[in-house]
């Protein structure tokens, strides 16, 4: 069996090579033919899809957090090539999802092992942008830009951009054209979620699946900071969302429009700002190795 591993060296700032070298002494002491490609931060799309093509692996492991996958699976589109995650970035939302285990050595080893490969979908937003996780719109879109921004990192800078964007609460009018109706609401976010839960814990929706060629928008009126502040800024959970507030909208393809541009994040990476945003669903585009222990399968 040849296995790629696609390991992104900076995220969630976590040292990979000690699971490298785990991984390689498994690999020689069964057989395995393994090769480790590193991300540099530079064309690394154009150089993954060249080394896809001369080493044609069996297997692709995606070794980071969000991102990696995302980037893992964005190379993978089309070719057939079945992929599963180590988790070690920061936030591993999509693998917590996905039932991955949280030892990075036993994840690989389930990989290898699996023979369990599921559909997964992805989000298309304005036919370049892609999410396998979570995207949003508003304050938490906000909070991802101040944070990225800082030369702090970890959850004391996180909560600081938190509470600066929970101050400036604005909320703003959304309009979504969907399953052949028109919804006019005003929100201090929008979510786009093939996931349901933040790598934090937070629960944006709990009726997503990502294999169910559907997304959910999720439309958030309220953000509950009374239930926050009395829970504590050290658990930020699922009283975050004041669920009796959420407008969930479950379809495969939205045109939403703002009255004026709004920034957009995906599985935490900031795209731009947007009036409008055109999403699609691409059912099945990620060939997913996965266990018994996801929930979806
Ligand atoms: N070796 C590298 N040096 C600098 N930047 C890199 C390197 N490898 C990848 N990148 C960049 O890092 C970004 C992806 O990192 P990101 O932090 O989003 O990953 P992640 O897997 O989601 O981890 P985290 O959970 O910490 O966010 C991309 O913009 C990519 O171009």
């Amino acid at each position: 069996m040849k296995l790629l591993a696609v390991v992104n060296p900076i995220s969630g700032g976590v040292d990979k090579n000690p699971f490298i070298k785990k991984a390689v002494t498994l690999c020689e002491n069964y057989g395995l033919d393994l090769k480790i490609f590193k991300t540099t931060g530079q064309d690394d799309e154009a150089h993954l899809k060249a080394e896809l093509k001369t080493f044609n692996p069996d297997k692709v492991v995606s070794v980071g957090g969000d991102g990696t996958t995302l980037f893992t699976a964005k190379a993978l589109l089309n070719t057939n090539i079945c992929m599963g995650i180590i988790p070690l970035g920061s936030a591993n939302g999509m693998a917590v999802e996905l039932g991955v285990s949280e030892d990075p050595l036993q994840a690989f080893k389930d990989i290898i092992m699996s023979n369990i490969i599921t559909d997964l979908d992805l989000v298309c937003v304005n036919k370049e942008h892609y999410s396998i996780h979570i995207g949003d719109v508003g304050i938490n879109a906000n909070i991802v830009e101040g944070y990225d921004k800082d030369t702090s990192r970890g959850m004391t800078t996180y909560i600081k951009h938190f509470i600066e964007a929970l101050n400036k609460v604005d909320p703003f009018q959304v309009n979504i054209a969907c399953n052949q109706k028109v919804y006019h609401k005003k929100v201090v976010m929008l979510g786009l979620c093939n996931g349901r839960k933040y790598g934090t814990g937070v629960p944006l929706n709990k009726e997503g699946n990502p294999m169910d060629g559907r997304f959910e928008i999720v439309l958030i009126e309220k953000i509950n900071a009374n239930l926050l502040i009395k829970a504590g800024l050290s658990s930020i959970n699922e009283a975050f969302i004041d669920n009796e507030n959420n407008t969930v909208i479950s379809t495969s393809h939205a045109k939403i429009t703002f009255n004026e541009p709004r920034l957009l994040q995906l599985d935490g990476e900031v795209i731009g700002t947007f009036k409008t945003l055109d999403v699609s669903l691409l059912k099945g585009a990620v060939k997913f190795i996965t266990t018994q222990q996801n929930v979806y399968v």
